[in-house]
């Protein structure tokens, strides 16, 4: 589809971005358009929250663990109750998967036509160190019939059944990116005014590019297929950038072409990454760009999700890196001795 013939000037703000197009489809009841200022609004409110926590101590350890079992900070509470407060508020939300909580949460709004999967917080290790964090999310249309609540199972789609994703990045400025399967869009936060601008209209991701990312740390755990992909990287002398906050990764590589890669390790041999609000959300966008995502093997966004906080590996990025590294794993996996042969 040619995106750019749905293209607003920018510097229109968000909420005038989402009605005009919604009238693009004129029988669209504008339940997902107040779905997506639902989600704005939080943004604003946590970003308001994440510039004051250098101030006022908020983000200080909360002496609590995640479902994750990795420590709690206090600003992924603040966020985490912020966004469910707005999902819960706006009415078009029936139940919310979040990182934060291992049952999905029921917001009472039987009548709401969505589901919502968020990461509230990304990259909250770097909180206390001023590095750009973010938020992650990923909408569906529910299965089951409105007028009951929610389950699991509404949760549990692929992520192709994905209606909308974005993220947000609180860096030196702050930025909503979103898609809603028409191509992506960036919107810049002017502060003093409330407002989100568009500011990165149409974002395509270079088919190619020199940046690789990954923890180099787990080296030593990397299989031969991408231990040669990263030998490779090295011989065409790429540069190496990884900040640690995935959404802050993901945005760079985006915006001037590059891979991020997170792959099995010792420590977590499935990925890190979650699939639901982490890697499904970020595949959506990537391939809207032009780029592309996949577990090394398969495309993310049909991994069969079994469980609410499933983890997968994750390469994503421009589309030439992405094959690249899946030639360096299927040649490995083609050396593979054949089971009972
Ligand atoms: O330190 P590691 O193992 O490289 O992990 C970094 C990754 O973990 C994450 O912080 C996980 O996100 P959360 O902060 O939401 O748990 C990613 O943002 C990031 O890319
Ligand atoms: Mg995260
Ligand atoms: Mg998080």
């Amino acid at each position: 589809m040619d995106h750019n013939s749905l293209a607003l000037p920018v510097g229109t703000t968000l909420d005038r971005f989402i009605m005009r197009k919604q009238e693009d489809f004129p029988y669209a009841t504008g339940e997902l358009s107040q779905l997506l200022r639902d989600i704005a609004l939080a943004t604003k409110i946590v970003n308001r929250e994440i510039n004051r926590s250098g101030l006022i101590d908020i983000a200080g350890a909360y002496g609590n663990r995640n479902v994750q079992g990795e420590d709690q900070q206090k600003l992924d509470v603040v966020a985490n109750i912020r966004f469910i407060r707005a999902l819960r508020n706006g009415g078009e939300v029936c139940t919310i998967v979040s990182e934060e909580d291992e049952e999905v949460i029921q917001t009472g709004n039987n009548q709401g036509k969505y589901v919502v999967a968020m990461d509230p917080l990304d990259g909250s290790s770097n909180i206390d160190v001023n590095v750009s964090i973010g938020t992650i999310f990923s909408i569906y249309r529910r299965i089951s019939p409105t007028g009951t609540v929610g389950n699991e199972q509404d949760c549990l789609q692929r992520g192709t059944h994905q209606v909308a994703a974005g993220y947000v990045i609180y860096g030196s400025s702050t930025m909503l990116v979103y898609t809603t399967g028409n191509g992506v869009n960036g919107f810049t936060y002017e502060p003093s005014l409330g407002e989100f601008f568009l500011s990165h209209p149409n974002i395509t991701i270079p088919a190619s590019g020199s940046v690789y990312s990954i923890n180099e740390g787990s080296a030593d755990s990397f299989s031969a297929g991408l231990a040669s992909f990263i030998a490779y990287c090295k011989q065409q002398s790429y540069s190496a950038r990884y900040i640690g906050s995935l959404v802050a990764d993901f945005h760079r590589n985006l915006l001037k072409g590059g891979i991020y890669i997170y792959p099995p390790t010792q420590k977590s041999p499935s990925g890190k990454l979650r699939l639901l609000y982490e890697c499904n959300p970020l595949a959506f966008i990537v391939e809207q760009a032009g780029g592309k995502s996949s577990n090394g093997y398969t495309r993310t966004m049909e991994i069969e999700p079994t469980g609410l906080h499933d983890r997968c590996p994750l390469f994503v990025g421009s589309k030439d890196l992405v094959e690249k590294v899946e030639e360096f794993l299927a040649a490995e996996y083609s050396k593979e001795p054949v089971a009972n042969s």
